[in-house]
């Protein structure tokens, strides 16, 4: 069950593929009477594209949806003079996968959110993927990937107000 109330500050949400993580997040968003969405994903094939408009469809009225796949702070930093709503970022993880894949600077990236995040008046809630508890990845890019999502985990975590783990659709508290 979603908390009622957003605190100012960030959450961070993580949870394994189909953990529920993502409408974790949104029912507390819709308990507080919507926000904005930021989506890092994109429709790279016909299965996402139907994810996306699947996930669209859900949302409802209440939200305003933003597509951001590589610039998460640029559009954080634009919301939070624009606005005062909860916004909810759904997932960490896409953007780094879109970050490796477009060749940009990671740390640099990661840096820059971080600095960023305690900033924002905005209650943020982060949503992103728990990769590390399988097995070492055979393919280098993989691995690199689980490295990146770890640390970058640890670091968002450390300045979070909230930590939440959902496992099976049952959220539990961290931080
Ligand atoms: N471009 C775009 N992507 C979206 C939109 N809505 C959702 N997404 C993406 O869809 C992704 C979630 O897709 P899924 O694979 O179905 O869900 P999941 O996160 O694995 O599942 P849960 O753990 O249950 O949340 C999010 O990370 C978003 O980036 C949208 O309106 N536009």
């Amino acid at each position: 069950m979603a908390p009622k109330v957003i605190e100012n500050g960030v959450h961070l949400i993580l949870g394994g593929a189909r953990s529920g993580k993502s409408k974790f997040a949104e029912d507390m968003v819709i308990a507080a009477g919507g926000g904005t969405y930021i989506a890092t994903g994109r429709a790279w094939d016909d299965e996402m594209a139907d994810r996306i408009a699947h996930h669209k469809q859900r949302r409802g009225p209440l939200w305003a949806t933003i597509e951001e796949p590589h610039d998460l702070c640029g559009v954080l930093e634009r919301l939070d003079q624009q606005s005062e709503g909860p916004v909810l970022v759904d997932c960490l993880t896409l953007w780094l996968t879109n970050l490796m894949i477009g060749e940009h600077d990671i740390e640099a990236e990661i840096e820059r959110l971080c600095a960023l995040l305690p900033r924002l008046a905005l209650p943020v809630l982060l949503v992103s993927n728990e990769v590390g508890f399988g097995i070492v990845p055979e393919n280098a890019m993989a691995r690199a990937f689980r490295d990146h999502a770890g640390r970058l985990h640890q670091r968002i975590a450390a300045l979070s107000r909230q930590v939440t783990l959902v496992v099976a659709g049952i959220p539990m508290s961290v931080k």
